[in-house]
């Protein structure tokens, strides 16, 4: 054995040599007569002390290969010899906790570990695509759902487009690519948004005029002028019977002087007969619903055509629904939320509850089931109002119910004018026959209750034939316009405009009009509104000037809640006249 054993036996040697030396005395050189047992004896030991040595040397080897790589050769182990298969990620995952919990130490687990996190890290990756793909998905099919649901759903028929063969793609891709043409020209819009609607400046409940920011107002109010709306109720303004809020206000001419205007409401004294009210009706009838004509529209690069929503249910109505979408822009939808917010901080103290009847006022305290007491002296006389400090108290659980409308008048504002002769253009109204321009936000949860825009049955001249409300804002669940007769409902979306008659070409009011605002569900909902009128007259489209009644603070807003079944309560921040008891009485003789 050569070799291996020649270099121990070498090496012990030397060793040897000093165990002889101490055993004999004799020269070294003499070792070659040592004697042979002696000398078998010596290598012997010498074998033996190299063997150990080199055992101990393969076993530390082999210990420290063990260590190394014990897991991988028992896992080869296992999956040459058939034991298990080869584990996929997922079990390598659960494979690796379980080390982790059961492994003391070691890089093997930090190897597994990283595995683990290696996996969970694709895992979750895929969880993303997934997550973004299903959102793509979804917000695909909302916005088709929501398409549908406002034209499919309503069979639609386009206006004033030759194209019989419409489609609702293009037509959203046509648009989409418009709005990219002004985004990349840098066509915005031809105002300024932050001055869309002048802040107040001023607001009192002593009739005093509403000052505005000079720069945009074309309009002052002044109280020694419009005497005929200084001193409420005879001289007042406003909208009938119809809910508050479409007020229409006087549009008495500024410079009209105290005679002119009696001498107006003389006149319009004689016309109020019923006779005359019909003959008006008459004369009305052919021109009216000949100008109420939706056509397609530019804007600011955008195309705006008209869709008609058909009826989904049978009916003789003469009602006819319109649609157009990005009939205002993003920038001066923001313009106008924006504005209303302002207006309503504002206005900051405790609000005026009025009440469209003490009815009205019970029923409210029951739906909220408060056991309170009404006597007499809860109102302000002279009102429908209840005093301070009862509003104070059910305004804290009756909030829960209303909606926030804020108002800006023509000449008030630069957008004002715009507005009006976009829909002039768009629909064919005459802008001198709308009212005011009226801006509401339903925070969650709010809606307002199914009723006509008209009086059905009305007889009042002054009525509403045509509303026009757009959206100011995407809602993100609810707050959907629904034609509760007409199977018509539509999901609010920024821009969009919905137009339709309140009134039939006969003039009456059509009960086919009703319609809801749903319940806001999820985000809030803010839309702008103008009502047209069959007839002019000088009150329509001016702010009025604030009656004296109740007392109040400026800045101290009024709740208006109408006639319990097919109304809401709705926050002011203006003050009109249907408050006042006697205004039903002489608002026919008014104007
Ligand atoms: O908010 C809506 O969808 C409808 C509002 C409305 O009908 C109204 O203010 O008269
Ligand atoms: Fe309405």
């Amino acid at each position: 054995m050569p070799k291996k054993r020649q270099n121990v036996k070498a090496k012990s040697a030397s060793k040897d040599e000093a165990v002889r030396s101490e055993a004999s005395t004799e020269p070294i050189s003499k070792t070659k007569t040592i004697p042979r047992l002696a000398q078998e004896n010596i290598e012997e030991k010498n074998n033996v002390a190299s063997l150990i040595r080199i055992g101990f040397m393969i076993a530390l080897l082999l210990g420290l290969a063990g260590v190394l790589f014990f897991p991988k050769l028992i896992s080869l182990a296992e999956s040459t010899m058939g034991m298990k298969p080869v584990s996929s990620g997922n079990e390598h995952v659960r494979e690796a906790s379980e080390h982790d919990r059961e492994a003391a130490q070691g890089e093997t687990v930090k190897q597994i570990q990283t595995n683990v996190k290696d996996v969970t890290l694709n895992e979750g990756d895929l969880m993303e695509n997934e997550k973004t793909e299903l959102k793509k998905q979804t917000s695909l099919g909302d916005k088709q759902n929501q398409d549908r649901s406002n034209l499919d759903r309503n069979k639609i028929k386009m206006h004033a487009e030759k194209n019989t063969d419409f489609k609702e793609e293009d037509y959203l891709k046509k648009s989409k690519s418009k709005d990219a043409e002004i985004k990349a020209t840098g066509d915005q819009s031809h105002f300024d948004t932050a001055n869309m609607i002048p802040p107040r400046k001023g607001r009192n409940g002593s009739g005093k005029p509403i000052i505005l920011n000079s720069e945009t107002s074309h309009v002052v109010i002044d109280p020694s002028q419009i005497k005929i709306i200084d001193s409420p109720p005879d001289t007042n303004t406003d909208d009938s019977n119809k809910r508050s809020g479409k007020n229409i206000t006087g549009k008495s001419s500024v410079n009209k002087s105290k005679a002119d205007i009696s001498k107006s409401n003389l006149n319009k004294d004689n016309t109020t007969s019923p006779t005359t009210i019909e003959e008006e009706i008459q004369k009305f009838k052919p021109t009216f619903h000949k100008t109420f004509t939706p056509k397609k529209i530019f804007d600011g690069g955008r195309r705006i055509p008209p869709i008609e929503l058909l009826h989904q249910k049978p009916s003789n109505s003469s009602v006819k629904v319109f649609l157009f979408d990005d009939f205002l822009s993003a920038q001066e939808c923001d313009g106008l939320i924006r504005a209303h917010d302002n207006h309503v901080k504002a206005a900051n103290k405790t609000p005026i509850l009025c009440f469209d009847s003490v009815d009205t006022l019970r029923s409210h305290l029951k739906d909220a089931k408060k056991n309170i007491k009404i006597s007499p002296n809860v109102f302000t006389a002279g009102t429908r109002c209840v005093n301070e400090s009862f509003s104070l108290q059910l305004g804290n659980w009756l909030k829960s119910n209303w909606s926030y409308s804020t108002a800006f008048y023509p000449g008030e504002s630069k957008f004002s004018k715009i507005l009006a002769e976009r829909i002039q253009k768009a629909m064919g109204l005459d802008p001198v026959s709308g009212g005011k321009f009226q801006i509401t936000s339903y925070p969650v949860g709010k809606a307002y209750k199914e009723h006509t825009d008209c009086v059905v049955g009305g007889v009042d001249q002054r009525d509403r034939v045509v509303t026009v409300l757009i959206y100011l804002n995407d809602v993100e669940e609810g707050g959907e316009t629904r034609f509760t007769e007409l199977g018509i409902w539509v999901k609010p979306k920024k821009g969009r405009a919905l137009v339709w008659n309140n009134m039939s070409p006969e003039g009456l009011c059509e009960p086919h009009s009703k319609h809801v605002a749903s319940v806001v569900k999820k985000g809030s909902k803010y839309i702008l509104i103008r009502w047209y009128y069959y007839k002019t007259f000088y009150s329509l489209g001016h702010r009025p000037a604030p009656p004296n009644l109740p007392q109040r603070e400026s800045d101290q807003a009024m709740v208006m809640c109408d006639v319990y079944n097919s109304g809401s309560c709705r926050w002011y921040d203006e003050w009109t006249y249907e408050h006042l008891l006697d205004y039903e009485k002489n608002k026919l003789k008014l104007i």
